[in-house]
């Protein structure tokens, strides 16, 4: 595993840096463009690491599996009445289709689906925020995890087109809470800093039939794990899911921070991570690394 770890490495390293740091949230352009880590915790509980895998940075769009995961803890089946389970084919914070279909978003993981997981918790909860961080520290088992308030800051200064979404929900009746409350727990969501050791480990229950074997737990059931990698695996890339799966062919989750986590069901969790992303908003070289993953294990879901 580890001389994989090696060959993904210098396979990929000439594509870290390239493309574009995510600055439309200000506090993120300045992250330096050209690290690049991968870590991969097995079922078995062994941990592989090559690069900048210790290195923490935002998790941004990753944080909505785990709100996800807390809001089917606490609704079970009932909450597909607000959210669906449909591919968007569109980039993660559109608007137009939102209107179209009454305010109910194609799925958890584009912005407006993310934002109703968030008004879930938000009724549920009584620090939505907190109540996400202490359960990422339990399942990365990493008590030290920190959010970045600066980032979450920065994106409530820019948040008018997350708030759009919002407040086009609450006037279709799908949202509950006070919009801005319920953005600040979204922002600060994603604002949670980890490494790729932390990601792989905090992943491993979706690897393992729902179970965490670093907290112990159970944290979903098996079919509601499988259910959680099929949404990743439809709708994780945004709008590149469908060549995500054509090419790497695992259920996978990306962040604007340049992170990308992906699921070897019954085998491993991996993240990869590096800043520079792609015209969609994928870390251009996580997506490759886990390209030349797949490629080099020969296995995929498919
Ligand atoms: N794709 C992402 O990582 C987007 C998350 C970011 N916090 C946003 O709301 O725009």
């Amino acid at each position: 595993m580890q001389s994989l770890l090696r060959t993904i490495y210098d396979d990929v390293k000439p594509l870290v840096g390239q493309g574009k740091v995510a600055d439309y949230i200000p506090a993120l352009a300045s992250v330096d463009p050209n690290q690049f880590g991968i870590a991969i915790f097995s079922n078995k509980g062994e941990l592989y690491q090559i690069g900048d895998a210790e290195v923490p940075f935002s998790i941004q769009s990753i944080s909505k599996v785990f709100s996800l995961t807390l809001a089917i803890k606490h609704y079970g089946e009932g909450m597909w009445q607000r959210v669906g389970r449909e591919p968007s084919g569109l980039p993660f914070n559109s608007l137009v289709q939102l209107e179209y279909e009454n305010g109910v978003p194609r799925n958890p993981f584009i912005n407006a689906g993310a934002l109703v997981i968030s008004d879930m918790n938000q009724s549920r909860f009584a620090s939505p925020h907190y109540a996400m961080s202490e359960f990422v520290r339990r399942i990365s088992g990493n008590p030290e995890l920190k959010t970045d308030l600066k980032v979450a800051d920065s994106e409530y200064e820019f948040r008018h087109r997350n708030a759009a979404m919002a407040h086009l929900m609450k006037s279709n009746g799908n949202f509950e809470n006070d919009v801005e409350e319920v953005l600040k727990s979204y922002f600060a969501n994603c604002a949670l800093r980890m490494s790729c050791v932390d990601l792989a480990k905090a992943f491993n229950f979706l690897a393992n039939k729902g179970f965490c074997s670093i907290s112990n737990e159970q944290v979903l059931s098996e079919q509601e794990a499988r259910q959680v990698n099929a949404l990743m695996a439809t709708s994780g890339m945004y709008d590149e899911a469908g060549s995500f799966a054509f090419q790497v062919g695992l259920p996978g989750k990306s962040g604007v921070g340049g992170g990308v986590v992906a699921i070897v069901p019954n085998r491993f969790s991996v993240c990869v991570w590096s800043p520079a992303l792609n015209k969609v908003g994928n870390s251009t070289a996580g997506v490759a690394a886990l390209e030349s993953m797949t490629k080099h294990i020969g296995w995929s879901v498919y």
